[in-house]
C-alpha cells in the first residue's frame, strides 16, 4: 500500500450500517468506494450459475481468480450497478441465499487469497472507503483510520427487513434475525480474517443511534486522524 493515499477502512457484521456509512463518506470526501461484499457475493452468485458446489474450494478460488465482475457508478443517488459476466446481477447478489453462500464461501483461505489483490486495486488517490469484514485487520492493515460499526441482532435484524420489503422482498423477521446470527457466528469463528476489530479501530456500537448520529462520530473521528483533508 502507498503511503499516501489515505484509506479509512469500514468494517462490522450485517446490518451494522457499514454501506450506509461508507457510501456517505466516499460522497462526503469524494473517496472511491470499495464494498468488498459485494465482491464475496459476486462470487457466490458466480458459483451457483456454474454449479459449483459451495464446499469445493478449489473450484471456487480458481473462479475467484477470473472472476469477470464490473462495478459501474450509478447517478448520483444510485447505487453502484453490479455486472457479472454482462449481467446485472445487482438484485440477485442481495438475497438472503445469496447471503449465506457468500459468508460459506468467505471461510476458505484460498478464496480469500484470490481476492486479495482485486480489493486492494481499489486504492487510489484521492482515497478509499473500505466496506467489509477484514479491511481494518487484513486488507489494509496500515489504513491510518479505522473504524468498527456495530449494533444488536435484534436492531440488525429490523433494519434488514426494512431495507429488504422496501426494496420489494418477501421477507420475515424471525428468518432474518436467525440467519444474521449464524453469519456472525460463521464470520467471527473463521480461521482466516474473522470478523473482528483491528487493535486501532474505532469501535462504534449504533444501536439507538441514528444514521446522522454515527455519521457524526465517524467524520470527527476521521478529521481528527487524517491531516490532509480540506
Ligand atoms: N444507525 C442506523 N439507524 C437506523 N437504520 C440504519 C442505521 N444505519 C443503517 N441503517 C439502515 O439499515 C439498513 C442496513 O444498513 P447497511 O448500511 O446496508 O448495513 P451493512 O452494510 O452494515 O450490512 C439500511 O436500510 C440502512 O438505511
Ligand atoms: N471483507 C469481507 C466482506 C464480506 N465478507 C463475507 O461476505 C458476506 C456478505 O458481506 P456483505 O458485507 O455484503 O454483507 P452485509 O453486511 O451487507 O449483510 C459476509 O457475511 C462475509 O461472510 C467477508 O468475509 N469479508
Amino acid at each position: 500500500m502507498s503511503e499516501r493515499t489515505p484509506v479509512v477502512t469500514v468494517d462490522g457484521p450485517s446490518g451494522a450500517g457499514k454501506g450506509t456509512i461508507c457510501h456517505l463518506l466516499a460522497q462526503k470526501l469524494g473517496f472511491h468506494l470499495l464494498d468488498s461484499g459485494a465482491i464475496y457475493r459476486v462470487l457466490a452468485l458466480a458459483s451457483i450459475h456454474h454449479d459449483v458446489e459451495l464446499d469445493n474450494e478449489e473450484a471456487i478460488s480458481l473462479l475467484a481468480a477470473h472472476l469477470d465482475v464490473q462495478f459501474l457508478a450509478g447517478n448520483e443517488n444510485d447505487n453502484i450497478k453490479v455486472v457479472l459476466e454482462g449481467e446485472d446481477v445487482t438484485r440477485d447478489i442481495r438475497t438472503q441465499e445469496c447471503s449465506d453462500a457468500a459468508s460459506k464461501i468467505a471461510a476458505f483461505p484460498r478464496v480469500r487469497e484470490a481476492l486479495l489483490r482485486r480489493q486492494r486495486a481499489f486504492e487510489a488517490e484521492p482515497g478509499l472507503i473500505a466496506d467489509g469484514r477484514d479491511m481494518g485487520t487484513v486488507v489494509f492493515p496500515e489504513a491510518p483510520v479505522k473504524i468498527f460499526l456495530t449494533a444488536s441482532a435484534e436492531e440488525r435484524a429490523e433494519r434488514r427487513y426494512n431495507q429488504l420489503q422496501d426494496k420489494g422482498f418477501d421477507v420475515k423477521i424471525d428468518r432474518l434475525l436467525a440467519e444474521i446470527i449464524e453469519r456472525d457466528e460463521r464470520d467471527m469463528n473463521r480461521l482466516v480474517a474473522p470478523l473482528k476489530p483491528a487493535d486501532d479501530a474505532l469501535v462504534v456500537d449504533t444501536t439507538g443511534i441514528n444514521i446522522e448520529g454515527v455519521l457524526d462520530i465517524v467524520i470527527t473521528h476521521i478529521e481528527k486522524n487524517l491531516s490532509n483533508l480540506d
